[in-house]
């Protein structure tokens, strides 16, 4: 019997893995982990249910032959513990204090026939908290370290968590005296690198998850910690923006599962966390990272559903900071999901679609506060045939580069020679409109702000320095992307009554991308003028009828 796998690069001759049905074709997802774990020198693959294992072949082609099957249908059922069913991650804002874990917890349990993988954040505010810590004991001088307010904030806030928990204090004990002994490290040396930072902030997640998973353990619901770095999140070594790698799929998949079937627990996995797969040192997955690392452990896992818990009802039209009348958007899909969340949504890891999308596993996006709200829920397609704008989103303090040609018009090469010098100096672009001889960029701001503030500006001087030699360049500061997601189908729609509003409130567009994306328009202000923008543009799309304006398939 053989059956195929996509492009399955098989270093590995031998794979076991296991099926609840008797049909020997993998489902999906299991193709996905199997093609992975295929990927892995020497590593192997286990199912959820465990009922049916199967040892394999596959050959470089990948073609799968069943080399042995071995049914466990029939014994004892008692044995085989239920498939993993669902990821839930819990933002900081769940998990902010002992009375907000109890509700977390209740809220677990209020969902029997779920059988979860839980990921959570740091509390409330200790990322930055962590990262002050750090800041501060680069200057302050050793003997000041145990008197900085930040510290002392965090050791109080898992203590008095832990103390009214009922969970013992030690489960803690030991990261809050090595996290002091690193403040006092960083003091000494007077410096904090990126990778310093990583492992500074990393024991913020892995507070939260040992509380969480001590008092689940005492309310009588089994639960086992896991630190990310150590069950297979291996990453790139990029500290503090660390990408994942394809090995983590299988490991991770590996782990929590085998963990799953020989001894059941609930999993609590901290977020946010991996290992660089040269350094070995921990490294994190860009602020709001744990997204990233709950969709990642639903495609490792092949789960049914990824949900994200916050502290809002889903996704909002906008953001609720810049104007509070926002609504909750009901459907998106993956690709507008993602356009979102890269042009800056903040409720939403930019990378943390990837791994949904690639293992078509819904996300559901909800409220931890308000559960009984139906939240958003992100699916590969949807009815777009009502659909004009989802969501209107807000990037601020971008660098816009206007670059026009030296050269005459015809020369052939310019775009190419502008990108390699972008390519050679590592940065990326954002958003871009060219015309033969010229060229209107935005630089990828998160890619900047990772680095230091004199590095950021010595880069810029450099990429300017660079361009001059071809081009004259203009370089434009404190611009802001304003990105409308929505039925790109409509754009002449969508720029007819966008371009209005801007007109009556006496801005001008300065650059406008609608690329490849079939779901982003773009439009580049001036900060100064960007949120007045937003809330203009909320009230025409959103607050006032746009019908009279549609007429049956959506011309104008
Ligand atoms: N379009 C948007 N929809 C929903 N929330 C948004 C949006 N834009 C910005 N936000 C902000 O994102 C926050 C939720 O994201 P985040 O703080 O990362 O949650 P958590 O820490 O719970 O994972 C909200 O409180 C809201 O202020
Ligand atoms: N604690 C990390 C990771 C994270 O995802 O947090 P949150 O889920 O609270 O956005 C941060 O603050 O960036």
């Amino acid at each position: 019997m053989a059956t195929t796998l996509h492009s399955c690069g098989v270093k590995t001759p031998y794979l076991s893995f296991s099926k609840r049905a008797s049909c020997c074709q993998p489902s999906r997802s299991e193709q996905q982990r199997l093609h992975f774990a295929a990927s892995l020198p020497g590593s192997s693959i286990s199912s959820p249910s465990g009922k049916l294992a199967l040892r394999l072949r596959c050959d470089a082609a990948g073609k799968v032959d069943v080399l042995e099957k071995n049914d466990t249908q029939n014994q004892d059922s008692d044995q085989i513990a239920e498939e993993l069913t669902c990821v839930m991650k819990f933002g900081g804002s769940s998990v902010a204090s002992a009375d907000r874990m109890k509700e977390v917890a209740d809220l677990i349990l209020s969902f029997p026939e779920e059988r979860p993988v839980i990921v959570l954040s740091a509390m409330g505010k200790t990322t930055n908290k962590l990262l002050l810590a750090g800041e501060k004991s680069v200057t302050c001088g050793v003997s000041n370290v145990s008197d900085l307010e930040e510290l002392t904030f965090i050791k109080d806030l898992h203590l008095r968590t832990a103390d009214e928990l009922g969970v013992e204090r030690s489960v803690i004990s030991k990261h809050l005296f090595e996290l002091e002994q690193l403040l006092n490290g960083i003091a000494m040396m007077k410096e904090m690198t990126p990778r310093t930072k990583d492992y500074l902030v990393s024991f913020g997640e892995c507070m939260s998850t040992r509380i969480f998973a001590a008092y689940l353990n005492k309310i009588g619901v089994k639960a086992r910690q896991y630190d990310a770095f150590e069950i297979g999140f291996i990453t790139t070594d990029d500290f503090t923006n660390a990408d994942i790698l394809e090995a983590t799929y299988p490991a991770v998949a590996k782990r929590l599962h085998g963990d799953w079937i020989s001894d059941p627990a609930i999993p609590i996995v901290t977020g946010f966390l991996g290992k660089g797969w040269r350094s070995c040192a921990v490294t994190t997955l860009g602020r709001g990272g744990s997204d990233l690392t709950a969709t990642t452990i639903g495609k490792a896992l092949g789960l049914r559903e990824i949900q994200v818990w916050k502290d809002v009802d889903g996704v909002l039209t906008c953001d609720p900071n810049i104007y509070p009348r926002a609504a909750p958007v009901p459907l998106l899909t993956f690709d507008e999901a993602a356009e979102l969340a890269y042009f800056g949504a903040q409720v939403l890891h930019p990378q943390s679609m990837r791994p949904a999308r690639e293992g078509d596993i819904p996300v559901r996006v909800k409220n931890s506060y308000n559960p009984k709200a139906p939240g958003t829920l992100i699916t590969r397609t949807r009815d777009m045939s009502e659909a004009v704008l989802t969501s209107i989103v807000l990037k601020r303090n971008v660098t816009m580069l206007d670059i026009v040609s030296t050269r005459m018009l015809g020369q052939f090469g310019f775009l190419a020679k502008v990108f390699s010098i972008f390519e050679d100096l590592g940065i990326s672009v954002d958003v871009v409109a060219t015309s033969e001889v010229s060229i209107s960029l935005t630089l990828d701001p998160s890619k900047l702000w990772s680095r230091e503030l004199i590095q950021q500006a010595s880069e810029l001087d450099h990429v300017v320095e660079e361009l001059e030699k071809i081009a004259v360049v203009n370089l434009l500061q404190h611009r802001s992307i304003i990105s409308l997601i929505g039925n790109v189908q409509r754009s002449s729609l969508i720029l007819e009554k966008a371009f209005h509003v801007l007109r009556t409130n006496g801005v001008n567009v300065q650059m406008i991308s609608q690329g490849a994306s079939k779901v982003n328009i773009s439009l580049i202000v001036n900060d100064s003028e960007a949120e007045q923008c937003v809330r203009a543009l909320h009230s025409a799309f959103f607050e006032s009828d746009l019908s009279e304006l549609v007429s049956g398939n959506g011309s104008v």
